[in-house]
């Protein structure tokens, strides 16, 4: 926990509460439903918890922004990201139903009452978002084909609303389509070497109203 405090000094005492009781709630849970590895598990802060939110590091989301989490697995990056901006909605959809009875334990737990879940492909998503958040989901270009026309300028905010995205190693041949992408190391905000090879893009997107 001290981890995340380390890159997110200005947490509230319920925040902080809350990340300190997402661990035993993943730790319980996974020994029902396996969702994180054990590796993982015991190493959730770093690997789970500070990997979503170096989007926050990218992407300050303003309050009130509206946010689908595509293929979210156990709950990542949604769930961190829930708990660190709880004036932002949060869609968390995933094709898997186990993974999402999870995310729906943890949630409740939590008591996140800005969390709606639903278990579907991400193609039958008829909503638009003002940004969509993934980790390790598909490769760009399927993941663009499958999120265009869910982004919409729904705040008059100053934000590039569009798609972010955590992925790791060399992505110049998978964005090379993708002129308007920035990628941001993570070794750029944090220190850890786990982040070494990790990236968040960030994709800004046409709207469509
Ligand atoms: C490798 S896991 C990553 C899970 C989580 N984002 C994480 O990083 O821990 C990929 C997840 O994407 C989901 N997924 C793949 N294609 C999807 C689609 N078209 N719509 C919704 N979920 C999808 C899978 O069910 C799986 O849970």
């Amino acid at each position: 926990m001290e981890l995340i405090q380390k890159y997110f000094p200005n947490l509230t005492d319920d925040q902080i509460e809350k990340f300190k009781k997402l661990e035993s709630l993943y730790q319980d849970w996974n020994l029902k439903i396996n969702v994180v590895s054990r590796k993982d598990i015991d190493e959730l802060y770093l690997r789970h918890v500070l990997h979503s939110l170096a989007i926050a590091k990218v992407m300050p989301f303003n309050s009130g922004a509206k946010i689908m989490d595509v293929g979210t697995g156990g709950g990542f990056p949604g769930v961190p990201l829930a708990i660190l901006y709880p004036d932002c909605s949060f869609h968390l959809v995933d094709s898997i139903a186990k993974k999402l009875k999870v995310v729906n334990e943890v949630v409740d737990g939590l008591g996140l009452t800005n969390v709606k879940t639903t278990h579907t492909r991400v193609e039958e998503i008829n909503e638009t978002y003002d940004f969509i958040v993934s980790r390790a989901v598909a490769a760009m270009p399927t993941f663009v084909h499958w999120v265009k026309g869910k982004i919409a300028k729904r705040q008059n905010h100053e934000l590039k609303n569009g798609i972010l995205y955590l992925k790791g190693g060399d992505l110049s041949e998978e964005l090379q389509d993708y002129k308007s992408a920035t990628i941001y190391n993570i070794t750029d905000f944090y220190s850890e070497d786990f982040f070494d090879t990790k990236k968040v893009v960030h994709l800004p997107m046409k709207f469509k109203g």
